[in-house]
């Protein structure tokens, strides 16, 4: 027994092996991880490739980062405890170095408080505005702080130069709200140098009161 729950482990190893056999996880980048019951954390461990997770050879945290048990975990582990802290309901979380989300990561002048116009419903149902960070090397710890504060209201954020960092309820939530993500930075980079109809504020306010806002704050447990 590696010391968790293989159900969850399961679901890690399955998120991970469908985004690689998709191509927006490549090599050893991106991470997956899930909440548990009493704050703790099973997450990818570090440097192995999203597509050749095992269930027994994941890593559990604590709410504070210590290693319970299983592999080394992912370096990128204090951004997801961030992210949970800011989130309550979030029991899952994706990062990616998905190329067209990547790619909007890396470009020049674009609003860090919102790097994407509103260009399609789904996208404005999944998340939202994406706001993007500022550069932090993979790993940092001096980025936690950044994203604690923008995942209070946004479920995605877009670390520079790097790629997307995802909360979902569950990992299915997690996932579709990803893959929305990559797709809409797809269709920004396509349509670049076209004529382009945005979605105006009066469409952004009729979907937000009839799907909910995917930027407002989530209560405190
Ligand atoms: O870009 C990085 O180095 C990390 O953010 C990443 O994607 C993979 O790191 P590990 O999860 O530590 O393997
Ligand atoms: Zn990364």
């Amino acid at each position: 027994m590696p010391g968790y729950d293989l159900k969850e482990a399961a679901e890690i190893v399955r998120a991970g092996a469908s985004l690689f056999a998709r191509g927006l996880a490549t090599g050893t980048s991106g991470n997956v991880s899930r909440r548990l019951a009493a704050g703790q954390v099973l997450i990818s461990p570090t440097n192995v490739s999203l597509g050749s997770l095992a269930a027994d050879g994941l890593a559990l945290i604590d709410a504070e980062g210590n290693h319970l048990a299983g592999a080394a975990p992912s370096k990128e582990w204090p951004l997801h405890l961030a992210m949970y802290r800011a989130r309550p309901a979030a029991a899952a979380i994706v990062h990616l170095h998905a190329t067209h989300s990547a790619a909007v990561s890396c470009m020049d002048g674009l609003d860090p408080q919102d790097c994407l116009p509103p260009l399609t419903a789904y996208q404005v149902m999944k998340f939202g505005r994406l706001p993007m960070t500022g550069w932090y090397r993979p790993g940092d710890p001096g980025l936690a702080p950044e994203i604690e504060a923008l995942a209070r209201a946004h479920p995605a954020i877009l670390l520079a130069n790097h790629g997307p960092l995802v909360a979902g309820t569950d990992m299915q939530d997690a996932l579709a709200r990803i893959e929305e993500l990559e797709e809409t930075a797809h269709l920004f980079l396509m349509l670049r140098g076209s004529r382009t109809r945005e979605l105006t504020r009066s469409q952004i306010t009729e979907l937000e009161d009839h799907f909910g806002s995917a930027n407002r704050a989530e209560e405190s447990r």
